[in-house]
């Protein structure tokens, strides 16, 4: 059994790919290396350059290999960017993930994993940490984009009972891989604890914090801020699961706790020791105000018992991995 990984030589997927290879997997990585690289990817893995919606790849891929699962990272990520081309999102996220939906199916696939976002929540009614039934109201293209193939999801495998999807609603990732190995590389990032990173390193004169007029404790976004090695964990279990059996789940992948970006801040000047220039700037288009993950339905379905619930050693393990950046 072989599993494919789409997006592996991203940021969440690269570290996956390394988890995987450490379990004991075979791993296929399907990557057009538009916002990833080829140096992310564990050398156990088997890459092919190309894009998710190339129907000819796939067939080549799904003949050449016993694959029984998809592991669906690839997609476009920043929700400024949906805003201000949208369409790119559609495409991209929506038509090209209908694509290789359509195509496992077809080549009876029989398990999906599928990255998807808190996002699809917008900024939920309740301030208590969001469950999977809250209703959904995307803010931004990007969490329409991504509530659509969820939505596929739903109504492929209820169209095709041998077909079951794990989606995983991932709250905010941030910080890299405690080996050292792979981190958040693409540069021109707008996440919040990259762009601090940059900015404590002195690769950026100055951050702006987007919005300080919010509905919240201190009036800026508040996030929960997920360690990619965890996240990377819970992929392995969702496989565990579904090849044990289990039928289709969505899931949020969080801690439960909320920080503001001031306090995100506060947090990357401490343990980086560098007091770097912020400035007070207008909302940012499409961000929700607040959302925290209530991610017990993770823990008891999947298994999952998350080792890094602590902000600082997200962050020095961000940290220590910019250091290794030139830019
Ligand atoms: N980073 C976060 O905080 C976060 C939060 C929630 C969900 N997600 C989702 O997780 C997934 C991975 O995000 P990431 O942060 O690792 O981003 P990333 O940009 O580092 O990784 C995406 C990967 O997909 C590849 N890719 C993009 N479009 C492709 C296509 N059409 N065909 C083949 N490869 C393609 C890119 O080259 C890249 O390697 C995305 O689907 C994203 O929406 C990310
Ligand atoms: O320079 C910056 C960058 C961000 N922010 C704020 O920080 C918060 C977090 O922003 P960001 O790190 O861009 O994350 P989100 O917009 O919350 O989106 C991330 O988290 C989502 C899940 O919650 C994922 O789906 C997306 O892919 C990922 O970009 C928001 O309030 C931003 O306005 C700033 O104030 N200044």
């Amino acid at each position: 059994m072989t599993v494919l990984v789409t997006g592996g030589a991203g940021y969440i997927g690269s570290h996956t790919v390394w988890s995987l290879i450490e379990a004991g997997e075979r791993v296929v990585v399907l990557d057009c290396l538009s916002t990833g690289f080829e140096w992310a990817v564990a050398p156990e893995a088997i890459l092919y350059k190309g894009d998710i919606a190339d129907q000819a790849l796939l067939n080549q891929i799904f003949s050449s290999h016993e694959i029984d699962t998809i592991i669906h990272f690839a997609g476009s990520v920043a929700v400024p960017e949906s805003v201000a081309n949208p369409l790119k999102y559609y495409e991209n996220n929506t038509a090209k993930s209908r694509a290789l939906i359509a195509a496992a199916i077809e080549a009876r696939i029989r398990n999906f994993v599928f990255s998807s976002t808190a996002a699809v929540y917008g900024t939920p009614v309740s301030s208590d940490p969001v469950l999977e039934t809250a209703e959904l109201h995307p803010e931004s293209p990007y969490g329409s984009s991504k509530l659509m193939t969820e939505i596929m999801l739903r109504d492929a495998a209820f169209a095709h009972p041998e077909f079951n999807y794990t989606a995983l609603r991932y709250f905010n990732v941030a910080g890299s891989d405690p080996k050292g190995r792979v981190g958040q590389s693409t540069a021109g990032a707008t996440h919040l604890l990259k762009v601090a990173c940059e900015t404590a390193l002195g690769k950026r004169a100055s951050l702006s914090v987007f919005g300080t007029d919010y509905p919240t404790p201190d009036g800026t976004c508040v996030r929960d801020y997920i360690h990619v090695s965890d996240l990377a964990n819970a992929h392995l279990k969702a496989v565990d699961r579904m090849r044990q059996g289990g039928d289709s789940l969505i899931a949020n992948c969080g801690y439960g706790t909320g920080y503001s970006v001031l306090e995100v801040l506060d947090c990357v000047k401490r343990v980086s020791g560098t007091d770097f220039t912020v400035n007070l700037a207008p909302r940012r288009p499409g961000d929700a105000a607040s959302v925290v993950a209530n991610a017990q339905k993770a823990m008891s379905e999947l298994d999952w018992i998350p080792q890094h619930n602590d902000l600082e050693f997200i962050v020095k393990t961000a940290l220590s991995w910019e250091r290794t950046l030139s830019v």
